[in-house]
């Protein structure tokens, strides 16, 4: 734990260089100064992180990790958890939603059932993971990151998880289960007054362990939370800029941004989901959703639909001629 402390603490800063470089190119470029708004601060994030002043988005990557959750005995979710398994079989089979996001959107889907899928501990009574589990879910979602990545997409699929992501979030930012809980896959009102009541049950069992964002992330998480937090942390040593994807996800790299003042400057939020918490929680970390769509799936598929402004944005940098290439006259 204390060797994963310090990589939290120690996360490399962005290239500024870069930064000056591309920010002094954008201004050479045929359109009015700031048209081109956010993609023009997305191209130059992509550059910051990737050190470079021409960022590529070739080789992008989803990972979606895959986990199962002991808190589903308290009926938190409307779905039978054998549905996780058979979720991770239809990503085999090509048959979710994210297999047609990632084709069109030309990404290399990978995903990893997280500790075989066992579920982690009820933690409405215990720790969610001992530490060598969660040290060892971590390890795995750091493992999943290919060094050759441009840009990587993360998501998660696991029946039951909008509650420790829900009470990884009140841990953190505060405000009980209440404002947390959602419908997630689609509780009615008594079921999303009942799921906020078992994660005030959950922290009140954990209350004195529960200062520590590391002890939070373990206690409250799961397996595949853990694995994305682990894949951010990976994708940060590595130079790889990250695209979060919806509630679980977001809140699973949360952590990092109470470990390190700029724990998440390396990821853009890629959408903001209709489970209640997510807006709330972009809120509590600063972060400004690229699209707004309505989604609640997960499995990574707001991140992948983000790829093609990623992709435009750098298209732009690196593409369009100068005023004075294309002989366009500067403003007056
Ligand atoms: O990404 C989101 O914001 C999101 C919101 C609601 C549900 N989900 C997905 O639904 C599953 C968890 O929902 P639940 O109701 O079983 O806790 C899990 O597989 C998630 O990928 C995902
Ligand atoms: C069918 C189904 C697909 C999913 N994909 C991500 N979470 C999911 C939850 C369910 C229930």
């Amino acid at each position: 734990m204390a060797a994963l402390r310090q990589l939290c603490r120690d996360l490399p800063p962005p290239d500024m260089g870069a930064d000056a470089a591309i920010t002094g190119h954008d201004s050479q470029l045929t359109k009015p100064p700031g048209s081109l708004g956010r993609l023009e601060e997305l191209a130059r994030w992509a550059g910051q992180w990737q050190h470079t002043d021409r960022p590529r988005a070739e080789r992008v990557d989803i990972i979606v990790f895959a986990g199962n959750h002991g808190v589903t005995a308290q009926g938190v979710t409307p779905w039978p958890v054998d549905v996780t398994r058979q979720m991770v079989a239809n990503f085999r089979n090509g048959g979710a939603a994210i297999n047609q996001i990632a084709r069109v959107s030309g990404a290399c889907l990978h995903v990893v059932e997280v500790e075989d899928l066992r579920p982690t501990a009820d933690m409405t009574h215990a720790p969610a993971m001992d530490e060598a589990t969660f040290l060892r879910a971590l390890a795995a979602g750091m493992r999943a990151v290919r060094p050759d990545t441009d840009l990587l997409c993360l998501g998660e699929m696991g029946i039951g998880n909008t509650t420790p992501a829900a009470a990884l979030c009140a841990a953190l930012f505060g405000g009980g289960g209440a404002k947390w809980a959602g419908r997630g896959t689609g509780l009615d009102d008594a079921g999303v007054r009942h799921k906020a009541a078992v994660i005030d049950r959950a922290l009140h069992h954990h209350g004195m362990h529960l200062t520590d964002p590391l002890a939070i992330a373990r206690c409250l998480g799961g397996h595949e939370l853990a694995a994305i937090m682990g894949a951010v942390i990976a994708a940060r040593y590595g130079n790889i800029p990250v695209l979060l994807d919806g509630f679980i996800c977001t809140a699973a790299a949360s952590p990092l941004a109470l470990l390190h003042p700029h724990g998440l400057a390396h990821t853009r939020l890629s959408h903001c989901s209709a489970e209640g918490g997510h807006a709330h929680l972009a809120a509590a970390l600063g972060l400004s959703p690229l699209l707004e769509l309505g989604l609640r799936l997960g499995e990574g598929s707001g991140a992948g639909l983000a790829i093609p402004l990623v992709r435009s944005a750098i298209a732009c940098l690196c593409g369009m001629a100068t005023f004075a290439q294309a002989r366009v006259s500067e403003k007056a």
